[in-house]
């Protein structure tokens, strides 16, 4: 069986970090930044970065229709971050010309945390992940305010200011963390989407 090929949206963020957990996870990983990149690919990777400036670059490299229609077909999704917010059917303290996929039944709050504190690391249990709680890193983080009836909430933040908050969730084959887990050694969130991707393929 060929390793299934995930790539990561290369416009900007932290796609070098996705690239090496990917691999580390037993994917083919690859950059991708044209339409015929995302063609070859049988998941995607949106990651942490800056979501206003993703969105501007999706349109620039004329990627928002071919990922709009991808995902409507089905392609396994994940994004950190920046990639979260991206995946968001509403967004809330948002740029007014930013624009997200055709993603998950979700609003999301825009660097939420931040007004606590920018960035943070907390413990985050997330539901189909077993080995105990991630060590979550946040980095002017959004949070999720409200799901729709199809989406999944796999985790929380466990404890402190923020406690409760939703941070992790999955609406069929789309799968989002306010967190990155690609800036931590912990391979498990990238290898419970590199087996979404596989079975998906
Ligand atoms: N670490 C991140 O990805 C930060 C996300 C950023 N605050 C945004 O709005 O896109």
């Amino acid at each position: 069986m060929r390793p299934p090929v995930v790539g990561v949206l290369a416009l900007q963020g932290d796609v070098r970090e996705h690239l090496a957990a990917l691999a580390a996870a037993g994917a083919h990983a690859r950059p991708v930044r044209r339409p015929v990149e995302l063609d070859a690919v049988d998941g995607l990777v949106i990651p942490g970065g800056e979501s206003t400036t993703i969105s501007k670059l999706v349109d620039i490299f004329e990627l928002r229709e071919p990922i709009d229609k991808r995902i409507a077909a089905g392609m396994p999704v994940y994004g950190s971050c920046a990639g979260m917010i991206m995946l968001a059917g509403e967004v809330l303290d948002g740029r007014p010309d930013q624009r997200g996929f055709a993603g998950i039944e979700m609003t999301v709050r825009r660097n939420a945390f931040g007004r606590q504190v920018d960035s943070f690391e907390a413990p985050v249990e997330v539901t189909g992940v077993e080995g105990g709680p991630f060590h979550g890193v946040f980095i002017r983080a959004p949070w999720v305010e409200r799901v729709g009836d199809g989406v999944e909430v796999l985790g929380r933040v466990a404890g402190g200011p923020a406690a409760d908050r939703i941070v992790a969730v999955r609406q069929g084959n789309l799968l989002a963390t306010s967190f990155h887990p690609e800036l931590t050694g912990d391979r498990r969130l990238h290898a419970y989407f590199v087996e979404l991707v596989r079975a998906t393929a």
